[in-house]
């Protein structure tokens, strides 16, 4: 059986996830939309900065009657949240940072560059450019402006933004509702104690924990048992779900109870993908709700999750661009036999080069607490120290 190829898995997902209906929009608040999807452009209704302002504590002058080693009296004080008079001729204004400026005034002078004189005035050091250390009326946006699109995720520097325009809400998507399941009758729930061949259930919690920092909202269904009944009975007691997530089962599919239940209320596609780790992989549908099968071994479930998983996720939450940030490092090792999948060693950047880390078995989790990110090596591709290959750091596929 040929394996299908990442970038083909990656295009059906995502062509998948665009034709799924858009999830309804909510207003929230800016402190409970962390991470929430944008579902309306959000536009500037004045002008950022409303006023001209001053840059630098120090003195707003009209630059023309500044001269070299001359002294001003000084008119008044304007202090940052204060309304000016305007300037009076002949005079400079005592200014803060963030102060508006004063009518008439063109300039302000650090007061680094002055020297307060003991009959009240003050000297300046030096001529003075118009416009010198202000920050002129929309600078930052003018009405109108888009200053976020729609289809983006808010995190605070978003959040900031849209507190500056003065926006206490917002308007997002509601969250992914996303059923997570794990399957095996070896798993048992941290905390319990194990029996013999049993193993303590860990994919449960990168999943869970993965999904709440995309903002989905986390049904979590346990552990199924190997077991036909109590699947069925399981997966039909489902409610409102967008979305769900199986871990394990997927290699083999005729002894998959999950697998089965699945089938009998929807359909069931089990991939061979020209990924490592991660090759099996399950896409389906269970009475019209999409499914996504990981491969249970630890690390096979973080990957498919990381690189096909959340760009699916995001897509179905309404993210234009649902990709993670990657870049090209150099790498720091050899693998001298190219193989028929794609690659994605964990690695650390020393630096600026990419350390394999240990073991790459799928099964160990260990070696990826150390990581930075998944180095990509394409199919078909030996690697030497020096090559550039494409790095995918774990502070953007977790994000
Ligand atoms: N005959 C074949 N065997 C296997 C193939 C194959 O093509 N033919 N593929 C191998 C590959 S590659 C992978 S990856 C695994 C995927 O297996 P499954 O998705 O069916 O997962 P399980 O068999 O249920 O478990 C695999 C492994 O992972 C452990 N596991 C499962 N769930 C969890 C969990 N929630 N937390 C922690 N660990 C978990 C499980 O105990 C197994 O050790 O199949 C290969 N075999
Ligand atoms: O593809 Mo499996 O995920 O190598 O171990």
């Amino acid at each position: 059986m040929s394996l299908l190829n990442v970038d083909t898995a990656l295009q059906i997902l995502l062509e998948q996830a665009q034709s799924c209906a858009s999830l309804g929009i909510e207003e929230l608040p800016l402190d409970a939309a962390e991470n929430r999807v944008l579902a309306e452009p959000l536009l500037a209704q004045f002008a950022m900065p409303p006023w001209p302002n001053s840059s630098m504590d120090g003195y707003a002058v009209r630059s023309t009657e500044v001269q070299a080693g001359q002294a001003l009296p000084v008119s008044q004080k304007i202090f940052a949240g204060h309304s000016p008079e305007p300037l009076a001729e002949g005079t400079c204004a005592r200014i803060f940072t963030g102060a508006p400026m004063p009518e008439g005034a063109d300039a302000v002078e650090m007061q680094e560059n002055t020297e307060e004189l003991n009959d009240g005035t003050v000297r300046f050091m030096q001529t003075v450019p118009t416009a010198k250390f202000v920050r002129p009326k929309g600078q930052e946006a003018m009405p109108g402006d888009v200053i976020l699109p729609a289809g983006i995720r808010l995190g605070p520097i978003e959040l900031a933004m849209a507190a500056s325009l003065g926006c206490a809400q917002v308007t997002v998507r509601r969250q992914l509702r996303v059923a997570v399941v794990s399957t095996g009758d070896e798993l048992v729930e941290p905390g319990q104690p194990l029996a013999p061949g049993q193993i303590y259930n860990s994919n449960r919690t990168m999943l869970t924990q993965s999904l709440h920092r995309l903002s989905c909202a986390v049904i979590d269904m346990g552990i199924l048992p190997d077991n036909a009944q109590l699947t069925r009975d399981r997966l039909a007691a489902m409610k409102d779900v967008d979305l769900l997530i199986s871990s394990g089962g997927v290699s083999v599919g005729e002894a998959d109870y999950l697998g089965q239940v699945i089938r009998e209320e929807g359909e069931l596609d089990f991939w061979k993908l020209a990924l490592k780790p991660g090759k099996p992989f399950t896409l389906g549908r269970y009475q019209g709700v999409p499914v996504l099968g990981l491969p249970g071994n630890p690390t096979s479930s973080l990957v498919t999750f990381l690189l096909l998983a959340r760009p699916y996720i995001l897509t179905r939450m309404g993210v234009t661009e649902p990709m993670a940030q990657h870049f090209v490092v150099p790498v720091n090792f050899a693998m001298p036999v190219a193989g028929v999948r794609r690659e994605f060693i964990r690695v650390a950047l020393v630096d600026g080069r990419a350390e394999k880390l240990g073991n790459q078995c799928s099964g160990i989790l260990r070696n990826a607490t150390q990581a930075h990110g998944l180095l990509e090596l394409p199919e078909n591709t030996s690697c030497a120290v020096g090559d550039q290959l494409r790095f995918w750091p774990f502070s953007s596929l977790l994000n």
